[in-house]
């Protein structure tokens, strides 16, 4: 088989655990090529973001250029996009080069409370980036905001996921690390019907990035062939040890493990 392909649009974690770093660790402990067109720049340790430094539209429209008409790609997952004017570039040339395997996170603050998208580019990541993505992997707070519901349950994630269905992405992941029960419980709504992917919650305080993680190994499990559905429970299990086999790195919230899949014997 040749070698599988996958492209993060996302921005740069100095930390090293979340954004594009966390993306390519990911893809490259899934067996999958990665590939990134940076947004922006965050000076970003365990303690937070202390700073954000966004690159212009065009520089991230040349980056997916450059790599789509040379090397081509399989699966193309979106994290932090910032503003209004890189989401349109980003979708533009999505469609461009008619990218069918789109995963958008839709990264809006980060666990510190930094703002990583402004908030007027809510509306465009809606109408021009969610039309044409295979899944979207909001988590609680996110799909919060894309809905304007409050989601206290399972029936309102259940409620918000056909809401956000509606907007026309074809799969709605809703991921359940800011539940507060025992268990996390991960929605995925195919248009037709509900599936769950459940973990026992870790008590730990390394969490940080465990978004990107989830969604950049949903991506390289879909660039590889895998139905939206079997993405992921890779992509649950890839977390869970992820998070499980915590590095403790750092004085704040410190980065997952994304060796432990691997070192498990997953792959
Ligand atoms: N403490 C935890 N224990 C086990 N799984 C977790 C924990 N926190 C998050 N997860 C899982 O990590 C993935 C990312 O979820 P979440 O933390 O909601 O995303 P985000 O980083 O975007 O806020 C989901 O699969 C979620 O269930
Ligand atoms: C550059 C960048 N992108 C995304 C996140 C979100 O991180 P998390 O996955 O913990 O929500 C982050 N903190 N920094």
């Amino acid at each position: 088989m040749s070698v599988r392909r996958a492209l993060t649009i996302a921005g740069s974690d100095s930390g090293g655990g979340a954004g594009i770093q966390a993306d390519l660790k990911t893809f490259q402990e899934l067996g999958v090529f990665g590939m990134s067109a940076v947004t922006a720049v965050t000076a970003q340790n365990t303690l937070g973001v202390h700073g954000v430094y966004p690159m212009t539209a065009k520089a991230v429209e040349q980056q997916i250029d450059v790599v789509l008409s040379d090397i081509g790609v399989d699966a193309v997952k979106t994290g932090m996009l910032f503003s209004a004017d890189i989401i349109e570039a980003a979708a533009r040339k999505l469609k461009e080069h008619q990218c069918e395997n789109v995963i958008v996170d839709p990264v809006m603050i980060a666990k510190g409370g930094a703002s990583l998208l402004q908030e007027e580019a809510t509306e465009a990541l809606k109408q021009v980036l969610l039309p044409i993505a295979l899944v979207v992997t909001p988590n609680i707070p996110e799909a919060e905001v894309l809905t304007g519901m409050s989601i206290q349950s399972e029936a309102d994630k259940k409620e918000a996921a056909i809401a956000i269905a509606s907007l026309g992405v074809k799969n709605v992941l809703i991921k359940g690390g800011h539940d507060k029960g025992a268990k996390t419980v991960d929605l995925l709504y195919d248009g037709s019907a509900f599936h769950t992917f459940t973990g026992t919650r870790i008590d730990t305080k390394d969490t940080h990035g465990t978004g990107c993680t989830f969604s950049a190994a949903m991506t390289a499990a879909i660039a590889k062939g895998a139905s939206v559905r079997t993405a992921a429970e890779t992509a649950k299990q890839f977390i869970q040890a992820a998070i499980e086999d915590g590095l403790h790195i750092g004085q704040g919230h410190g980065p997952t493990n994304h060796w432990a899949y691997r070192q498990r014997g997953g792959c």
